[in-house]
């Protein structure tokens, strides 16, 4: 069959690919990925059929029919893949941000009544067409950003019938536009005021009442691990049940303090461990011989929540860890889509490389998704979720600090229009 879609002109070609297919990229292997200069990438519909040096491309599979992109020298690689958003909400906390600045702490806002619960207030109080409506557009934003995967997780509901439509409007939104979306549940993200003082009864609640509705529905259950949410007993005993009606799981932990929450969830298979900023050099080396799970860094955390401690990003590279970077998207600690901005806070904040950083965003965070086989790369067989960016040299990517790179984005082999806002 002839190409449907030829980029030709790849200044840079980032194939993310020529590693292990079989585990998420670890060491020296993160920096050590395949460009082509000068390259080509072709693909039949909605599959990459071949790539190359442009003195290799087979002209005779070109036809009047095929679309031409020409990258005239430009960066172009895998689209973004997000691995952890939490894109369904209503309303907004612009209100807390002078009480953030004026010293209260995150877990005092939550304590007071604020933080998480206020977003659960206003999520509760709204429509599930509001909610669709809200998430279409955050998507339209990312997609802007070249993202092209996004992990939507549920948590502002914390009654069954709100996180069930969280769940459901992050289905639709993920049909009604291209970018796919991948839904999480997120019911034990703290103990909402029907529960209050009572965690473990509603982790009891969410796993005989909530979890069998969602088979087929959420493809990941996680859980806030922290002091103010979850205790690491509570979030074995929910994680475990999770694992046994076959979710895949996920934690936040150590983002506020080190309570061991990571290496329990990594020891019981978490395709990933979210968060981090606390990590212990100990777990680390816990989870890194469990060589299953990625540590998801979330550099724009403690940027915006003005805290000095963020997770050790080089020294988990050198301990031989997976590393993926997402920016957190959510109303309370990263009001931002910008997941360029989160790959060079990673670099300067967490120590990265920019190509350990880009595999972060890419190959990573799909494994992240246990979505590797599909996406994060371009290589043969896979899904043609590509960008052109604007710039010729890979190392501006973190450089130009806070800029859209991106040119044109091209998910499953067609090429989206960027409106206009
Ligand atoms: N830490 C817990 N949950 C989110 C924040 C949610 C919120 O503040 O609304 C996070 O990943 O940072
Ligand atoms: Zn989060």
């Amino acid at each position: 069959m002839p190409y449907t879609l030829l980029i030709r002109n790849c200044g840079q070609l980032l194939t993310l690919s020529g590693g292990p297919t079989h585990r998420p990229l670890t060491g020296p292997d993160l920096a050590s990925w395949l460009i082509l200069e000068n390259a080509f990438v072709a693909c039949e519909n909605e599959r990459i059929v071949a790539l190359g040096l442009m003195a290799e491309l087979d002209e005779s599979q070109i036809t009047p029919a095929t679309q031409i992109v020409d990258a005239q020298g430009k960066v172009v690689m895998p689209g973004l893949v997000e691995c952890h958003t939490h894109l369904v909400f209503a309303g907004n906390r612009a209100h807390e941000f002078q009480r953030k600045l004026q010293g209260e702490s995150y877990l005092d806002i939550l304590a007071s009544g604020g933080g998480i619960l206020s977003t659960v207030r206003a999520t509760r109080a709204a429509s599930e067409a509001e909610l669709l409506d809200n998430a279409l557009r955050h998507l339209r934003d990312f997609r802007r950003y070249g993202v092209t995967t996004v992990e939507a997780k549920s948590g502002y509901g914390l009654d069954r019938e709100t996180e069930l439509r969280l769940v459901r409007v992050a289905r639709q939104a993920g049909r009604q536009q291209p970018v796919r979306v991948v839904p999480t549940f997120l019911g034990a993200h703290v103990v909402p005021p029907e529960y209050k003082g009572r965690p473990a009864d509603y982790l009891d609640f969410l796993a005989a009442e909530v979890l069998p509705a969602l088979r087929g529905e959420a493809e990941f259950v996680d859980i806030f691990c922290e002091q103010g949410a979850f205790s690491v007993e509570d979030s074995r005993r929910y994680l475990q049940q999770a694992r046994e009606l076959g979710f895949g799981l996920k934690i936040h932990a150590e983002q506020l303090h080190d309570l061991g929450g990571s290496a329990m969830a990594a020891e019981l298979g978490a395709v990933s461990v979210d968060h981090c900023d606390y990590l212990n050099a100990e777990d680390a080396a816990t989870i890194a011989a469990g060589g299953q799970t990625v540590v998801v860094l979330l550099p724009l955390v403690p940027l915006f929540l003005r805290q000095e401690t963020y997770a050790p990003g080089r020294q988990l590279i050198e301990q031989g860890l997976p590393v993926a970077i997402s920016t957190d998207f959510n109303p309370g600690s990263c009001p931002s889509k910008n997941l360029w901005l989160a790959l060079s806070v990673a670099c300067l904040k967490m120590g990265l490389t920019p190509l350990e950083a880009i595999a972060g965003v890419t190959l990573n965070a799909a494994w992240a998704l246990n979505r590797a086989t599909e996406i994060g790369s371009i290589a043969v067989g896979k899904r043609a979720d590509i960008l052109v960016l604007d710039v010729p040299d890979y190392q501006q990517i973190p450089y130009w600090l806070g800029e859209n790179p991106v040119r044109e984005v091209i998910i499953g082999g067609v090429t989206s229009a960027l409106e206009a806002p």
